[in-house]
């Protein structure tokens, strides 16, 4: 069975909500106004440096102090998971695929602490043989070295199910087919993504990769 392996924020779990809150606790320190959720999912795909130095721009804030804003951001970042939540069917869906044998990944730019944070609380963990974070290597998406790490650790190349503009690059530059879930953090067309297929809706998803692995065989 191919391997899969699967991005977080905005794929498997709806956590802007706390990324959000965990940027305005930062902010209010600072004296500037919060972030609105929209302002929060456009900061989010390219891993928490890049998070924090979008934020920094948006309410100007001198760029001498990036480095303590990220460590305050990382310091209470998700320390609860009380505003994030799977999308519908996430985890049935993740037992389907693995009960049909498919070896399960998991590759996001969300810094590793957080990841395995958020996967344990929400009893995702079981599912993935094999997690890697955007600090776990000294590179993060879009450079494929830490999908093509996921995907060793998994046996071989498979497919990659993301949501965002990073995701598609990633899986472009290691020439593994991309599926993209549409509710997550995009920010254009779906079709400017070039995805091998997209979904709305977790439940098809072992359909689609059915037909997709059909086709690459
Ligand atoms: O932390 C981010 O910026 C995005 O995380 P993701 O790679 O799981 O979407
Ligand atoms: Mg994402």
């Amino acid at each position: 069975m191919i391997p899969l392996v699967f991005d977080l924020d905005g794929t498997l779990i709806d956590s802007a909500p706390d990324i959000r809150a965990a940027a305005n606790a930062v902010l209010d320190t600072r004296g500037v106004a919060p972030l609105t959720l929209a302002e929060t999912i456009s900061f989010i795909g390219a891993g928490a440096p890049t998070f924090v130095a979008r934020m920094r721009r948006a309410r100007d804030l001198p760029e001498a102090e990036e480095g303590d804003l990220l460590a305050a951001f990382l310091a209470g970042y998700e320390t609860d998971h009380a505003l994030t939540a799977p999308y519908p069917q996430v985890l049935e869906t993740l037992a389907r695929l693995r009960e049909a044998g498919h070896p399960l990944g998991l590759c996001t730019n969300k810094p590793i602490g957080p990841t395995h944070g958020v996967l344990k609380h929400f009893g995702l963990t079981p599912f993935f043989a094999s997690v890697i974070g955007g600090d776990s290597l000294s590179v993060r998406k879009p450079d494929p070295a830490p999908l093509k790490a996921v995907f060793d650790a998994l046996g071989g190349l498979g497919l990659y199910v993301g949501d965002s503009e990073t995701d598609a690059a990633t899986a472009e530059a290691l020439g593994v087919p991309f599926l993209l879930f549409t509710k997550g953090y995009r920010k254009s067309a779906p079709e400017d993504l070039r995805p091998a297929a997209q979904f709305s809706d977790f439940g098809r998803l072992p359909e689609i990769v059915a037909e997709i692995s059909a086709r690459t065989r």
